[in-house]
């Protein structure tokens, strides 16, 4: 197999109220081309924040260290640099650049201020750029665009509230034609028929009504699919989904976890797919990481780590999910339930 990502000795420092959190310390990891990995850990381990700067949305506040390879490159025909007229306009005064290894993506990237939206082209991460922090953008001035994996083309995002990555005052049709149209540069009708055709993929009913529909008329899980068909229009090569299925209710999270997987299979994506649940982790991945306290202390295939976690830790949360009442995460013949 041949790492999609590399990632090296990253180390994340949030800075708040004057004082240094460190949200991850040291990781390693090799993302494999095609493979479907789960990050998995507690509140507050650093699920979020590994997968905020692989897709280069950490707020220009947090201090990153270490080096993050994108290896795309040798699996894509290469796309010549974002034209200008999409750029976001960034000033010079937005965050810092550091850490750049020779032939890496540097781990830092440039940000804007967070909440400073009117300074990004709204035809530019609008669907899956949009974070708590406010929209983010890496500075493509400063680094080979091939070299770099670009939100929206190359990773699709997902969040665990659709509301936040969904515009409530633009019909869906549009926002997910937008992303076509920015990054595989589709004409309006084009973007509005490969919209409908994404809408049929994750089986929204009526998808020429939902075209025209707005965030608010649809519920939470079908609004979390409208999601989906937006971080995969432009085919990108990892989709990272960081708890996509946590504010559903049971029924429509197996249901959404059933989409990513076909989705991931009939695409051939990669899949970094984070949650604090061992047993739905279980049920997707090949391999789980395991976080604690923003280090990586478990690594290794699904069965081994079911079967036969080597760390203390994720025994323990083995332990925590295997209540009395709960169902067991193997069948009798070992097959994952
Ligand atoms: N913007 C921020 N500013 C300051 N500290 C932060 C920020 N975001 C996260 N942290 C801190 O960094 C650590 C890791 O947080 P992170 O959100 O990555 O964890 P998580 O595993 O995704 O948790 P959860 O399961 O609750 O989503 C925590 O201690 C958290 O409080
Ligand atoms: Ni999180």
């Amino acid at each position: 197999m041949t790492a999609l990502l590399t990632i090296r000795d990253l180390s994340v420092r949030y800075r708040r109220d004057g004082a240094a959190v460190a949200a991850l310390n040291g990781i390693g990891l090799e993302v494999e081309a095609g493979e479907r990995l789960a990050i998995i850990g507690e509140s507050g381990s650093g699920k979020s924040t590994l997968a905020l700067a692989i897709a280069g949305l950490l707020q220009g506040s947090a201090r990153i260290d270490g080096t993050i390879d994108w290896q795309a490159s040798q699996f894509q025909t290469p796309r010549s640099v974002t034209p200008p007229s999409v750029l976001p306009d960034i000033s010079p005064a937005r965050g810092e650049i550091g850490s750049v290894n020779a032939g890496s993506l540097p781990a830092v990237s440039t940000f804007g201020e967070g909440g400073n939206e009117s300074a990004i082209s709204p035809l530019e991460g609008e669907m899956s750029g949009r974070t708590e922090g406010g929209v983010t953008e890496r500075d493509l001035s400063k680094i080979d665009s091939n070299q770099i994996p670009l939100l929206g083309r190359d990773i699709g995002f997902v969040f665990q509230d659709p509301s936040s990555s969904l515009d409530p005052v633009m019909p869906i049709g549009k926002q997910i034609a937008e992303v076509t149209r920015t990054h595989i540069g589709l004409t309006w009708s084009q973007a509005y028929a490969k919209a409908k055709t994404l809408l049929e993929r994750v089986r929204l009913p009526a998808p020429e009504a939902v075209l025209h529909a707005y965030p608010h008329q649809l519920s939470g899980g079908q609004k979390q699919r409208v999601a989906i068909a937006a971080a995969i229009a432009a085919a990108p090569k990892l989709l990272i989904a960081d708890e996509a299925t946590s504010a559903l209710d049971t029924i429509v999270q197996a249901e959404i976890v059933a989409l990513i997987r076909r989705l991931v299979a009939e695409d051939g994506m990669t899949l970094i797919f984070i949650s604090h649940d061992i047993a739905l982790a279980a049920t997707l991945a090949e391999r789980i990481a395991v976080l604690r306290s923003g280090e990586l202390v478990e690594l290794g295939e699904t069965r081994q780590i079911i079967n036969a976690p080597r760390h203390a830790y994720t025994r323990a949360l083995l332990d925590a999910h295997l209540g009395l009442d709960a169902e067991p995460l193997l069948d009798r013949q070992g097959v994952l339930t």
